[in-house]
């Protein structure tokens, strides 16, 4: 570290690789590792627990500049190893995430696919600065490969053709991101970081261009992030657990990406967890052993102190129900009552936002969990419940006891479902559970069930909901007194079927329509105009019913409220206005009818 760093107190800006599955996440971080080990000073980068460390003078001397030395002051930058947004969101801290740059990988021969676009959406939550590359231009037809050249040299070295290809596939990319509402360039042709996103193509096979990302990358976190890179070396150290992990010898483990200040072994520190944060003592603070120690039996090696930005493994006791996501936070014998209310609360945060119904989200650390309730309140729907795990045999109880159909849904981001919990849903079949790894296509998935749903329960009660109906019975068209009564009658709004009871304006249920029939031809329905002979059991002509009587279909309480509570704006202009005299009536003396 140069004096430069130390006066400054800057920490390491921690740096997280995104985007869609097999567009090269892996192959670039692998990529910064192994050239940085061949390339660098000797002991240069150093591995981390989940993060590997690539130091300033590793990044310089890729460049080839050495004069670029002096203008930097972050000492490096570390990348976190666990690629995808699922580490980005793991790492969340209070108010944000704490990653403070992200890189987005997209395949430039693929283009955009549903990953880059929750990764771009999650970055523009965060606020989080980013940089995206088009990865695989070695696979561009004609490519010639120079390896670990930036990119603009192994640009010219290209035939007018192939740059062609090129210029086209890398513009649709740029495309793709102004309809996410980025402006964006290739780096090379852009002055202000701030205004315009910038896009480095590269080969994370090659490693052609790999050098221009960790200096636009180092820039950035010179320009927009000194401030928050600036910590406190003597103080508490502060972190965020990156995962929850069972190791040979060492029981259970929490691996911990810390950001601020120092642990030392023996540090009394609190973990998130659901309900009561954790409060216990460092055991063992352990890092990776180098490659020349592996003859050594375990894999970690003690350090008594680790000082952020760091990803360092914990040994403690009682740390079984750590939540990956939560804070790890030292605390010393006067700040330890306020540290605990402090991690129980930003847990709490997390868990408290439901509504009294609606489905139940489950997820697999907080940061993801913030996610899915985030993008599914985007989406209006209601969440009744929203936790970290897997999803158990008491969530498919709870979820049988919801009797809506759209809310006895189990909505699981990265989780599996226990053996037992698959057990009991044999037993309810309507229970259903959308699993996947990225959240839109959970959401999607529901979405196309509450449509389904939606048509099928339409269709089932149109079928079987007994809809409004009012007629008259016609002047001199009385064929029979009774048993059934013939009447001829006009159909005034609504429709009316076969075997539904009828009733006259005071309420009083008069007979049961037993037959229709349309110039001869019996009829199931008749709807709102028609003229038809109708035959009508239980009532005499000049006893209950007249000539000029107006009748209504008479509707059951329940099937009343579902059409005027669920499906109003369904029913047609005739059928609202019968509905609504038909519940003037109900309701003369009973106000709350039907309500
Ligand atoms: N030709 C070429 N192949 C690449 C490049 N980068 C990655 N690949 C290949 O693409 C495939 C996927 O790469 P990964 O690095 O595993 O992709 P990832 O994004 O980490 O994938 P997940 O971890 O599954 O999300 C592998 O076969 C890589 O060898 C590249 O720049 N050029």
């Amino acid at each position: 570290m140069s004096e430069n760093h130390e006066k400054k107190n800057l920490r390491t800006p921690i740096v997280c690789v995104m985007g869609h599955v097999d567009h090269g996440k892996t192959t670039l971080l692998d990529q910064i590792r192994g050239t940085s080990i061949v390339k660098g000073e000797a002991g240069a980068i150093t591995q981390h627990i989940g993060a590997t460390e690539v130091p300033i003078d590793v990044i310089v001397e890729r460049c080839g500049d050495k004069r670029l030395r002096d203008k930097f002051i972050v000492p490096g930058l570390l990348f976190i190893d666990t690629p995808g947004h699922h580490a980005f969101t793991t790492l969340r801290s209070r108010g944000g995430s704490l990653a403070d740059l992200a890189v987005v990988v997209v395949d430039i021969n693929e283009g955009f696919k549903p990953q880059t676009i929750e990764s771009l959406n999650i970055l523009k939550r965060f606020k989080t600065p980013f940089i995206v590359v088009t990865n695989k231009i070695d696979k561009l037809y004609g490519w010639k490969s120079n390896p670990h050249a930036p990119f603009l040299t192994t640009y010219k070295k290209q035939t007018p053709e192939t740059q062609a290809l090129f210029e086209t596939k890398f513009y649709e990319v740029v495309g793709r991101l102004y309809e996410q509402g980025f402006s964006a360039d290739r780096f090379d042709r852009i002055t202000d970081f701030q205004k315009t996103l910038g896009v480095v193509p590269i080969s994370g096979l090659t490693g052609e261009g790999v050098s221009d990302v960790l200096m636009i990358l180092l820039g950035l976190a010179q320009r927009f992030l000194e401030s928050a890179l600036h910590y406190n070396i003597d103080g508490p150290g502060i972190g965020t657990v990156l995962e929850v992990k069972e190791e040979k010898g060492l029981g259970t483990t929490i691996d911990v990406i810390l950001y601020d200040g120092t642990l030392r072994k023996g540090d009394t520190v609190v973990i998130g967890r659901l309900g009561e944060p954790i409060e216990t003592k460092i055991r063992a603070l352990l890092k990776p052993r180098e490659l020349a120690e592996i003859r050594y039996e375990s894999k970690f090696k003690q350090v008594p102190k680790a000082v952020a930005a760091c990803g360092v493994k914990i040994s403690a006791p009682g740390i079984e129900e750590a939540l990956a996501g939560s804070p790890v936070i030292m605390a010393t014998p006067e700040t330890i009552e306020s540290v605990l209310e402090k991690v129980k609360k930003e847990i709490a945060d997390v868990q408290i936002q439901t509504d009294s119904d609606g489905v139940m989200i489950k997820a697999d650390t907080l940061g993801s969990l913030e996610a899915m309730v985030h993008e599914f309140r985007k989406a209006e729907i209601k969440i009744r419940k929203a936790e970290v795990g897997d999803v158990s045999k008491r969530d498919v109880m709870e979820a049988s006891t919801i009797e809506d159909p759209m809310h006895s849904v189990i909505l699981a981001f990265n989780i599996k479902t226990t053996p037992d919990a698959l057990e009991l849903m044999d037993e309810h079949p309507s229970i259903r559970i959308f699993t996947n790894d990225v959240i839109y296509r959970i959401l999607d998935d529901y979405k196309n069930y509450i449509k389904e749903r939606e048509e099928e329960l339409e269709k089932l009660r149109s079928d079987t909901l007994i809809k409004p109906g009012q007629f008259k019975i016609l002047p001199g068209c009385v064929f029979r007194q009774s048993k059934p009564a013939v009447v001829g009658v006009r159909i005034l709004g609504g429709v009316i079927k076969n075997n539904t009871d009828v009733m006259l304006p005071d309420g009083t249920v008069v007979g049961t329509v037993k037959g229709i029939e349309n110039n001869g031809k019996k009829i199931p329905k008749a709807t709102v105009g028609m003229e038809v002979a109708m035959a009508l059991d239980g009532a005499t002509v000049g006893r209950q019913i007249k000539e000029e009587d107006i009748l209504y279909v008479h509707i059951p309480e329940s099937d009343s409220k579902v059409l005027e509570f669920e499906i109003f704006d369904t029913l047609s202009n005739d059928e609202k206005e019968t509905l609504e005299k038909y519940l003037a009536i109900r309701r003369k003396d009973k106000p709350f009818w039907g309500k």
